[in-house]
């Protein structure tokens, strides 16, 4: 048995990645919370035939406590999407306020949850996550991950569409390591499998590549033209995330090697990282193996070449700032 919690579930992400995760048969029972028409969206997807049972719930009478009870595995999609202008940071103040009170719920209802984050900005929020969740005494690092796959399935496709092969772009695997938001975004070209040797040679392409996968989401916030951001990539991102995560717990199937931002633990293996990116950042994204109980162990970014170690330099910079400024989060008092 398998519950699994949306919380968001009637946004743009929320409802395509909410029929996602009934299709997926490792779930037995889907809950859907939002602060509006989770409970029509849940109707809905209730009447597709495939195991898992859903129900919705409002804010009202407790509903978060009581849609999240039990759960397995939360996803996050929560929250204040950008217009054209914004930066993800802008969305720091609404959304940090969100995650403190769903992480408050969580911590409540279901403190062994995996805890997948989508709201931006990841790199801020995911440490608002962890505040609350350490506060509650109930922090395990393994379990919560901040959402950067989507970046990871754009470096696929645009890396194929390159090369001329767009058909084959799922054949394509480059790890996109550092944070989700611009220059903190990195994808590892270097390490691109099958090798894409052609476009490291033409430094040109390469900047052009790179550029293209760290501000890929501005590219769907400007053709939304005011109407948000990436949605349905984003909602088939969040699915497969999950389903990796379900695997590796539920599945019986240890992970292939992934990325996700995760807090450095020690015993996870992050002080490697620490090392190699030459930085006491207390949150990466990283390579990380997937086993039951979460993050398995946090593998090591490997060899880089020299551009990739500029681009590194300028995510580390980046990335400082927006951890602190999620840590140092105070959620307003509750009002009385
Ligand atoms: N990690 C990523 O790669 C990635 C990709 C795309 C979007 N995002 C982020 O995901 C978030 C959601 O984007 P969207 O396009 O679905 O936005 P949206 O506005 O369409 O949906 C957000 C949903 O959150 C709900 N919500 C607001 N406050 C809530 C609360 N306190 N509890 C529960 N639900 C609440 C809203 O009612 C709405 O249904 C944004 O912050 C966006 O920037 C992240
Ligand atoms: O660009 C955004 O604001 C949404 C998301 O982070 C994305 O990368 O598409």
């Amino acid at each position: 048995m398998v519950k699994a919690t949306v919380c968001g579930a009637a946004g743009g992400i929320g409802q395509p990645l909410s029929l996602l995760l009934k299709l997926n048969p490792l779930i037995t029972e889907l809950s859907l919370y939002d602060v509006v028409n989770a409970v029509g969206v849940a109707a809905d997807l209730s009447h597709i035939a495939t195991p898992a049972q859903v129900a919705g719930f409002l804010p009202a009478d407790n509903g978060a406590e009581k849609a999240l009870q039990g759960s397995d595995i939360v996803v996050i999609p929560a929250g204040v999407p950008r217009k054209p202008g914004m930066t993800r940071d802008d969305l720091f103040n609404v959304n940090a306020g969100i995650c403190a009170t769903l992480a408050e719920a969580i911590a409540k209802a279901c403190p062994k949850a995996f805890i997948l984050v989508i709201s931006n900005p990841v790199n801020s929020t995911v440490p608002v996550f962890a505040e609350v969740l350490k506060k509650a005494g109930v922090f395990d690092p393994k379990k919560l991950f901040g959402v950067t796959h989507l970046d990871i399935v754009r470096a696929s496709t645009f890396v194929a569409t390159v090369v001329g092969k767009a058909e084959d772009a799922s054949k394509y695997s480059i790890p996109v390591i550092g944070g989700h938001a611009g220059a903190t975004i990195l994808p590892l070209l270097t390490q691109s499998e099958p090798k894409i040797v052609s476009i490291l040679s033409d430094k040109s392409k390469r900047d052009a590549l790179v550029n293209r996968i760290q501000f890929g989401g501005d590219e769907v916030v400007k053709a939304k033209d005011g109407a948000g951001s990436a949605t349905l990539s984003m909602a088939q991102a969040g699915a497969e995330f999950a389903e990796y995560v379900l695997q590796a717990a539920f599945g019986g199937k240890s992970s292939k090697t992934v990325q996700a931002y995760v807090h450095l633990s020690a015993d996870a293996g992050g002080e490697q990282i620490k090392k190699e990116i030459g930085a006491d950042l207390d949150y990466f994204s990283v390579n990380i193996k997937l086993g039951a109980g979460g993050i398995e162990k946090i593998l090591p970014i490997g060899e880089i070449d020299e551009q990739e170690k500029t681009l590194l330099a300028a995510a580390v910079k980046e990335l400082g700032p927006s951890i602190d400024k999620g840590s140092k989060f105070q959620p307003p008092p509750p009002k009385l």
